[in-house]
């Protein structure tokens, strides 16, 4: 049994009729890193639900994004294991991710345009060739950043890869083929109502979100420094009260930890002038989620060694890893 228990969010919630043939079930993107695979998911769902750096520790979050249509309900999960290549090319796939990759209707198998196919494509290639029971799309991203004589080699060069029931290119950046994307990925779903209430994107609480977005906005620009010692957590975070009509604002507090007090200082920067980068982006994209005004108070702090300290891991929200 997998973790992910989709059987158990299979369960229909009680909803106002849908119509005759509605689809509803859930798809997961395959791939090697930075093939696209979260970028095509927020243009999918057409808001970001999930960062697009790599992240310190791959967690077991379930769901990460809705799409809803008029006759359909696309619910994009993630893949542990899966969803970091490396360990899939480090290791046999184990146990988990095979009966994670049963447990969906449909498989996107991601391929980027404009790189040659290599070793990590064609191993998960073959990971996939085993599994006969699901249906694999494979999508060709990043359309945008080649030409369309290299395209048609690459989908051709794809399509040799392995019996795919799909073979669809898209570009999460250029808006193209989205939608024929989706609608691919929808007929492979089996009839039934929709599982989520109409609007929700994401099952990820908002706090989480939250945090994902200040972790990517302090990594850029120190990713090669710092790529796997920054943990955000969402201290408190609510509605300020007493505040006039249209003038409503959420108040965020919220901590980044490092590992190292000389980490702190790379954070900081200058007279504390990255941090307030990072603030200001990180606020930015916190108004865009949430559709109101912002106040977020960031504070680093220094959790020594917290990727090695059992109790740390838990208290920054990373008891669930894989
Ligand atoms: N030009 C272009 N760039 C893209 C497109 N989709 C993704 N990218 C870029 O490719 C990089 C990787 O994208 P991600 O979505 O983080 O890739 P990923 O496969 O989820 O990566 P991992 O999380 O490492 O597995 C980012 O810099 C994106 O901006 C696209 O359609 N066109």
């Amino acid at each position: 049994m997998s973790d992910l228990d989709l059987e158990r969010l299979r369960t229909p919630l009680p909803m106002p009729s849908h119509p005759e043939g509605f689809r509803s079930g859930f798809a997961c993107f395959v791939g090697r890193p930075n093939v696209g695979k979260s970028t095509l998911m927020n243009a999918l769902v057409g808001q970001k639900v999930a960062i697009t750096s790599n992240r310190p520790q791959t967690t077991r979050r379930t769901v990460r994004g809705i799409v809803h249509r008029d006759d359909a309900q696309l619910i994009v999960v993630d893949t542990p294991g899966l969803h970091k290549p490396r360990t899939l090319l480090g290791e046999r796939l184990d146990s988990l991710v095979r009966s994670t990759l049963v447990e969906v209707d449909v498989i996107g198998f991601c391929v980027p345009a404009d790189e040659p196919i290599g070793r990590g494509d064609t191993y998960i290639a073959r990971e996939l060739a085993g599994q006969r029971d699901t249906p694999v799309v494979a999508i060709v991203t990043k359309t945008d950043k080649t030409d369309r004589a290299r395209l048609t080699e690459q989908l051709l060069a794809v399509s040799r890869l392995g019996e795919w029931a799909d073979v669809v290119p898209v570009s999460a950046n250029g808006g193209f083929q989205l939608d024929t994307l989706t609608d691919v990925l929808c007929g492979h779903l089996p009839e039934g109502p929709p599982l989520y209430p109409d609007g929700d994107l994401t099952d990820e609480p908002d706090e989480m979100l939250v945090a994902e977005l200040v972790r990517e906005a302090s990594l850029e620009g120190v990713r090669d420094e710092l790529p796997h010692s920054i943990a955000v957590v969402v201290e408190e975070m609510g509605p300020r009260e007493n505040t006039r009509p249209g003038r409503e604002i959420t108040d965020i507090y919220a901590s980044l930890y490092v590992e190292r007090p000389s980490q702190k200082a790379i954070v900081i920067g200058a007279k504390g002038s990255r941090l307030r980068d990072v603030g200001t982006r990180a606020r930015q994209q916190i108004e865009a989620l949430l559709g109101q005004r912002v106040y977020l108070d960031l504070r680093v702090r220094v959790a020594k060694d917290w990727q090695r300290d059992p109790k740390q891991l838990r208290r920054l929200g990373f008891d669930q890893q894989v």
